[in-house]
């Protein structure tokens, strides 16, 4: 038997950090969104007691350091199944992009395993599993719109964000993401108003969550890769209603409502980079 789940990547709307933690992590408070930018996972049974992955595309690792490995590892340990499951990864998410590619089919893993071997799993079931992988991959289990704390795995739903474009620029270089939170250390936070934004998803106005948009990896991961600010500007050029660095990048996304300025987003762009995407948001998993 073989399941199939839809891993869609995340953007970040607002990502604050409020300082380092003992445990090497920092506190975060963050506002991510689902994206229609997906991988395809799908697990199926091996006769073998083993966890084979395959993935699309050679620079993503098929063995233990893959977050989908890691997720069937800790279903089989703490449900002692004692099964073999070949997880096959179809990569259309951009790798250390900034956009949760390798959480996000880490928390597909879950859901699918939690089908094919019927655990009936509740979904604090599944982020106990998420917590141990990886800060996003919690969010990634569920999606949709929602603020992150602690390190990232604490998450509170919010309200979807009004209908929108999301166009997506990704430089060819990629930053490790470890390096750009120890980069920040040293250097004065540029904190965004997470609770500005918050009360504009409540009230639904684009407008302001356009202007709103704000992420203090930004800078310090824009000193590393000159492409971002370049990016930017051109956006600014073309026209986008609100553009902002993802995570810890290096993809710089813009937001728009209207159609004709999506079209000149993507085709200004692809001059630039190859890697353009056009994306609508995406909505959450029904999870309980
Ligand atoms: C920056 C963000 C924003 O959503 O996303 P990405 O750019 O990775 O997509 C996340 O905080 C990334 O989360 P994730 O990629 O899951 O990180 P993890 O695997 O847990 O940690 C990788 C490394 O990043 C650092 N890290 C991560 C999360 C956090 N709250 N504080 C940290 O200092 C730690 O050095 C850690 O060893
Ligand atoms: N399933 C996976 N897909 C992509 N990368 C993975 C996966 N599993 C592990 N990785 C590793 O995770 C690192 C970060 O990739 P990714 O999750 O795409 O980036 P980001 O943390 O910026 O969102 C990569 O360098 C890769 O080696």
């Amino acid at each position: 038997m073989k399941v199939l789940e839809k891993a869609p990547a995340k953007i970040n709307l607002s990502l604050d950090v409020l300082g380092k933690r003992g445990d090497g992590y920092h506190e975060v408070r963050m506002i991510m969104t689902s994206i229609d930018l997906a991988d395809r996972v799908e697990c199926g049974d091996l006769p073998e007691n083993q966890i084979e992955v395959r993935a699309s595309v050679p620079y993503v690792p098929e063995d233990e350091r893959n977050f989908a490995y890691q997720a069937a590892h800790h279903i089989k340990a703490k449900y002692g199944i004692r099964r073999g499951v070949e997880i096959t990864i179809t990569k259309n998410i951009p790798v250390a992009a900034g956009l949760a590619g390798g959480s996000t089919d880490a928390a597909a893993t879950i859901r699918a395993l939690n089908r094919l071997w019927k655990l009936g799993m509740s979904y604090q079931e599944m982020l106990a599993v998420a917590e141990q992988i990886g800060s996003d991959v919690a969010f990634c289990l569920k999606g949709g719109t929602a603020l992150a704390t602690g390190r990232g795995e604490q998450l509170e739903a919010l309200p979807p964000l009004p209908p929108c474009w999301v166009v997506l620029v990704k430089p060819t270089v990629s930053v490790s993401t470890a390096q750009i939170y120890k980069d920040l250390d040293s250097r004065p936070i540029e904190h965004p108003d997470v609770d500005a934004m918050l009360h504009a998803i409540d009230a639904g106005d684009f407008e302001s969550i356009c202007r709103l948009l704000g992420n203090c990896l930004e800078p310090v991961t824009m000193r590393k890769v000159a492409d971002i600010a370049k990016i930017k500007s051109h956006m600014k050029e073309i026209g986008a209603e609100g553009i902002l660095m993802s995570g810890s990048g290096p993809t710089v996304f813009a937001l728009t409502q209207h159609e004709s300025r999506m079209q000149r987003l993507i085709n200004g762009m692809r001059g630039y980079c190859s890697q353009v995407y056009a994306v609508r948001l995406c909505k959450p998993f029904p999870l309980v």
